[in-house]
């Protein structure tokens, strides 16, 4: 898979030279690029943005300057994801959809956003568009989100975690469920004990027990995300609960 970024803070994009997404570009599992948007400006003042036709606030970032770099950046079959308030929501669903992609280009726009007819000329070419929301708040502009959803696509990539079964029982995983309390070492500290099944090596108790605090938590606190389970995962013990 490749990645590219376009944006005028492209030293906000810095985090994905570290860590996990940072090793998979160094190991070759992924492609990396950060460009900075202004090398396609041609005036003196490398100039991105206008006022906006129809009049309001704030500034349009400009259709000429992203298209030139898009022309640049995206190969056939790219995908083009563009992060805004405005876009669908950002799910695990989703980065399993991305992951399978040969290229992702994320379109970081600042002000009040990307001239419309950006997107629209992908889309006329064929080409998809993914306008996309990481939840409902406004930022500044789109490099934070795009730093969440290459780093949730960028782990799901073969190789790139360690053990990708930890990828099943994640909160948002295949369960489908939020993910069970943790304990380690040292078993009874500020005078909580960890609970007991854990340091049973049963190993069936402790399955049941995990998958008991998965569907607690969850009834607590997403209780829609049960609304969306498949009745067939559930077993008689956790229609019990
Ligand atoms: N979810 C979300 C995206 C954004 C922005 C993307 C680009 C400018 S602001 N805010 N909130």
């Amino acid at each position: 898979m490749r990645i590219d970024v376009i944006s005028i803070f492209p030293d906000y994009l810095a985090p994905l030279s570290l860590s996990l997404v940072g090793k998979a570009a160094q190991s070759g599992l992924l492609e990396l690029a950060v460009h900075d948007l202004r090398s396609w400006t041609t005036d003196r003042h490398r100039t991105v943005d206008d006022t906006p036709f129809g009049g309001g606030a704030g500034m349009v970032m400009r259709p000429d300057v992203w298209g030139a770099a898009l022309d640049d950046v995206l190969q056939p079959g790219g995908t083009l994801i563009v992060p805004t308030p405005s876009g669908e929501t950002f799910t695990q669903r989703v980065a399993e959809s991305l992951v399978i992609e040969s290229q992702l280009v994320f379109a970081c726009g600042r002000y009040e956003g990307i001239d419309a007819r950006v997107a629209e000329r992908h889309r006329q070419g064929g080409g998809t568009v993914r306008e996309m929301s990481i939840g409902d708040y406004v930022l500044n502009g789109g490099e934070v989100a795009s730093l969440v959803m290459i780093e949730a696509v960028a782990r799901l990539l073969p190789g790139v975690i360690g053990n990708p079964a930890s990828l099943v029982e994640e909160s948002h995983g295949e369960a489908g469920l939020l993910e069970y309390p943790v304990y380690t070492k040292p078993p009874s500290w500020a005078g909580l004990d960890a609970p007991e099944v854990l340091l049973s090596g049963h190993h069936a108790k402790i399955v049941r027990w995990r998958r008991d605090r998965a569907i607690e938590r969850t009834l607590d606190r997403r209780p829609d995300m049960i609304e969306a389970l498949d009745p067939t995962t559930l077993d008689k013990a956790d229609l019990a609960l």
